[in-house]
């Protein structure tokens, strides 16, 4: 784990001192759009997308890129499951870098912006063409993914509609804070208070879905919208890790009848369950977080069922 400063890598751990042991993240940086007109056009073949499987913001592109039937358009590289002191690496094919044979992700920063400052994340939307980043904010990406392509693909699916727009905002917004991001704040707290509050804030979200979803089978409107797919990452990780090595423990997502049986629903959409892969998303968290968990055993269970 660690970031780059002025283009050089440091091997260096979330600094959470200086917020009262409260892990904060930093924005991304890489933001821009591809539309007609701008200097990313929407091209077949273009552009390439980075990701982990283990990651759930780059779960989220990968989901968009196959439900708005990208997969022919993008191509797609995965890292290895492990981010240890170089960040996240390259290795053998399949996870490899096809473009460049890099052996870490941060060359691409680099690449892109040899005076780089900053955390070196996935997912990561390449343009092949000016040879640069597009974008490296997963919320952006999937929004590209939503529209962009749609004269290209013919893939017409909305699931960022108009009409809903403001309340899937709001949706999200708390979705983001207490529980995407949420149980990153409960598993990288390092001072008991923020941890409990942490906890707090997410089981309370947790609790907010649960009830939302009385009635009804999707967060907003009567339809799948971007608002379920940005939940989805974060509960499909949830028993088998969040649970456990992030000390998000009140309950299990199995626990809450109706999200269990959201989560399934989801789960069994059409091409979402190939984008779940749970080995890579178990050892990276177990693997690669020694502060929290210093054996790097990877525990063997839970049995999951969606
Ligand atoms: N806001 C970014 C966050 C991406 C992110 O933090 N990805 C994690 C993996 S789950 C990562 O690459 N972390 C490396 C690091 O923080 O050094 C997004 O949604 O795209």
């Amino acid at each position: 784990m660690g970031l780059l400063v002025d283009g050089e890598w440091h091997d260096k751990w979330y600094d959470t001192k200086k917020h009262g042991g409260r892990f904060v993240r930093s924005e991304s940086q890489f933001r821009n759009s591809i539309e007609q007109g701008g200097p990313f056009l929407p091209e077949s073949g273009r552009y390439h997308l980075f990701v982990s499987y283990a990651c759930p913001w780059a779960h989220r592109a990968l989901i968009f890129r196959k439900l708005k039937g990208l997969e022919q358009h993008i191509d797609v590289s995965v890292v290895h499951p492990l981010m240890l002191e170089n960040g996240w690496e390259f290795s053998a094919a399949p996870l490899n870098d096809p473009l460049y044979q890099s052996d870490f992700l941060y060359q691409l920063y680099l690449k892109a912006d040899p005076n780089y400052s900053g955390r070196v994340t996935v997912p990561v939307l390449w343009d092949k063409q000016q040879e640069t980043i597009v974008n490296n904010e997963s919320a952006e990406i999937i929004r590209i993914f939503n529209s962009a392509f749609n004269d290209l693909t013919g893939n017409e699916l909305d699931f960022y509609p108009d009409h809903l727009q403001q309340e899937i905002d709001e949706v999200n917004e708390r979705v983001y804070h207490d529980i995407n991001n949420g149980v990153y704040k409960c598993g990288f707290a390092t001072e008991q208070r923020a941890y409990e509050e942490a906890f707090k804030a997410l089981f309370d979200a947790l609790e907010w879905v649960e009830e939302r979803l009385d009635g009804r089978d999707y967060l907003v409107g009567d339809q799948l919208t971007e608002a379920d797919w940005r939940l989805f990452t974060t509960l499909v990780r949830f028993d088998a890790v969040y649970f456990g090595h992030f000390k998000a423990n009140k309950y299990r997502i199995s626990d809450y009848p109706r999200m269990r049986d959201y989560l399934s629903r989801l789960f069994h959409y059409p091409g979402v369950s190939e984008t779940v892969v749970m080995d890579h998303i178990k050892r990276h968290y177990y693997g690669s977080h020694k502060t929290i968990n210093p054996t790097q055993i990877v525990p063997v269970g839970p049995e999951l069922s969606f």
